[in-house]
């Protein structure tokens, strides 16, 4: 759909930490080889290479636990546990919400689903800029609601220190082992195992390029959650937003990194140009405004709509990460749009809200992939499986003769065979390969 820009953002973005997109996969690959090959000895060096971090144990001990916690001022311990109350009863919601379930398709034909928990998790929580500890809400506590046995967890250190509001919020959401432990080398360590670090089966958690790297490269040999990486903001507006609103919104994720793109798709030219103006002048009061202000250059947008079914329309086309709708009747955009990792409707909520209080999951889809997954859920880490069982002779011999026609078609004659067993067994069928006796029964 062509679009109509009040303001385009700069074809040339920089990545995130001073790498260049085209570095990242081969410096991954490097250190992924060496964690395998070495184990903690390469869990170290890179950590003391990236984060300037070689503590004797990576692995926290309960008293070190305890005493983070105990460095965590009494509020924001109350504010952690009032957080991770509302992601669990949302949790709580989506797990029940998920039904193991049996149907009789033909009498004593039982086809059946269960959804079964992954066994051991490893939780990576973002720490590199910011200590970003609402993400062990969203990846531990989930895991937990849905029923995983252990839960490994991995955070790096906060300028060569323990992030103890971190920490508390991992120990409270449920975290088995902790870890602080950053990067590439934090999922690569949980990936493959180490003596010291546990390996696990599945990683959930956003993080850097780097991070999103290190999961894309280990999936397979692990399940992973999604492609969580740099946040994404784009905003719905027509002519009843508040311009003022509109960018302090825009702002809020702009501050993420400075390859955190922002966008406004509005039907009012005013709103638009009114944005960009409030923008300029917001970035000049805010703290984080020497990120904020280079991806709101490099990557913030404002594209003008005919309407706001167009508008819509071209959101979809984003595909972003979280999607706010400012209008009159921000509902509709549930039924308009459908490319999206979560909607943010009206002016009394916004994304900030969900990243770190209301309760839904912020471990969002970013570059695209909310065209084809969802974000962060108990279901992610559950393992819907099948079963069957057939009590009933002249139905499993009718499912023999059906299964032998439908094989021998694809030439597989193999397959053929355990159905002419069971037509032989039930229905008496003769078949020159079953030679007489040879069943016993
Ligand atoms: N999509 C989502 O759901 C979601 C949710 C929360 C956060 N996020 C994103 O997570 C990211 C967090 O990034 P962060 O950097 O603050 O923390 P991070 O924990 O993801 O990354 C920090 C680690 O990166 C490694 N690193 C840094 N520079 C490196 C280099 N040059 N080479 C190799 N490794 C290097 C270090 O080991 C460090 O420990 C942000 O981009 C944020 O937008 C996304
Ligand atoms: N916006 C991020 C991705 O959804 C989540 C987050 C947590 N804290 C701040 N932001
Ligand atoms: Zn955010």
């Amino acid at each position: 759909m062509p679009r109509t820009y009040l303001k385009k953002a700069p074809g040339a973005a920089k990545a995130a930490n001073g790498g260049s997109p085209a570095d990242i996969p081969a410096i991954v690959q490097g250190v992924i080889d060496a964690i395998r090959a070495e184990g903690d000895a390469a869990v170290r060096l890179y950590s003391e290479k990236f984060d300037k971090w070689s503590p004797e144990s990576f692995r926290l001990s309960d008293a070190e636990i305890q005493h983070a916690i105990s460095q965590v001022p009494a509020q924001t311990v109350a504010d952690i546990k009032e957080v991770q109350a509302n992601v669990r009863a949302f949790a709580v919601a989506q797990r029940e919400s998920i039904k193991d379930f049996e149907i009789e398709t033909a009498p004593g034909v039982f086809l059946g689903q269960r959804n079964n928990p992954i066994n051991y998790i490893g939780a990576y929580i973002p720490g590199g800029r910011y200590p970003l500890l609402a993400s062990a809400h969203m990846t531990i506590l989930t895991a937990k609601v849905a029923g995983v046995k252990k839960v490994v967890a991995c955070t790096p250190p906060a300028a060569g220190k323990i992030p103890n509001a971190t920490v508390a919020a991992m120990h409270l959401a449920g975290a088995d082992e902790i870890f602080i432990l950053g990067g590439v080398q934090a999922v690569a360590a949980m990936a493959v195992g180490t003596p010291t670090v546990p390996k696990v089966d599945f990683i959930a958690g956003p993080g850097n390029a780097f991070v999103a790297e290190a999961k894309r490269q280990l999936f397979g040999e692990i399940g992973i959650d999604l492609f969580a990486g740099p946040t994404e903001v784009l905003i719905v507006a027509d002519e009843t937003a508040d311009p003022f609103m509109v960018a302090t919104d825009l702002l809020s994720q702009a501050e993420h990194g400075p390859d955190s793109p922002a966008v406004l798709i509005t039907t009012s030219e005013e709103i638009g140009k009114r944005t960009i103006e409030l923008c300029a002048e917001l970035l000049e009061g805010l703290v984080t405004a020497p990120v904020a202000s280079v991806s709101w250059r490099d990557f913030g947008e404002v594209v003008l709509a005919g309407g706001l079914d167009e508008a819509y329309a071209i959101a979809d086309e984003y595909a972003y990460e979280h999607v706010q709708v400012l209008t009159a009747q921000p509902r509709e955009a549930l039924e308009k749009m459908q490319n999206f990792g979560a909607l943010f409707l009206g002016p009394m909520t916004c994304v900030s809200y969900g990243d770190k209080c209301i309760g839904t999951n912020h471990v969002l889809p970013t570059l695209g992939a909310s065209r084809y997954t969802g974000g962060l859920w108990v279901g992610k880490y559950l393992r819907t499986v099948t079963y069957q069982e057939v009590r009933n002779t002249e139905q499993s011999g009718k499912l023999g003769q059906l299964c032998g026609r439908a094989a021998r078609v694809e030439l597989f004659e193999g397959h053929a065979r355990s159905g002419d067993l069971r037509a032989h067994m039930y229905l008496k069928d003769e078949f020159d390969w079953i030679k007489p006796g040879a069943v016993q029964q």
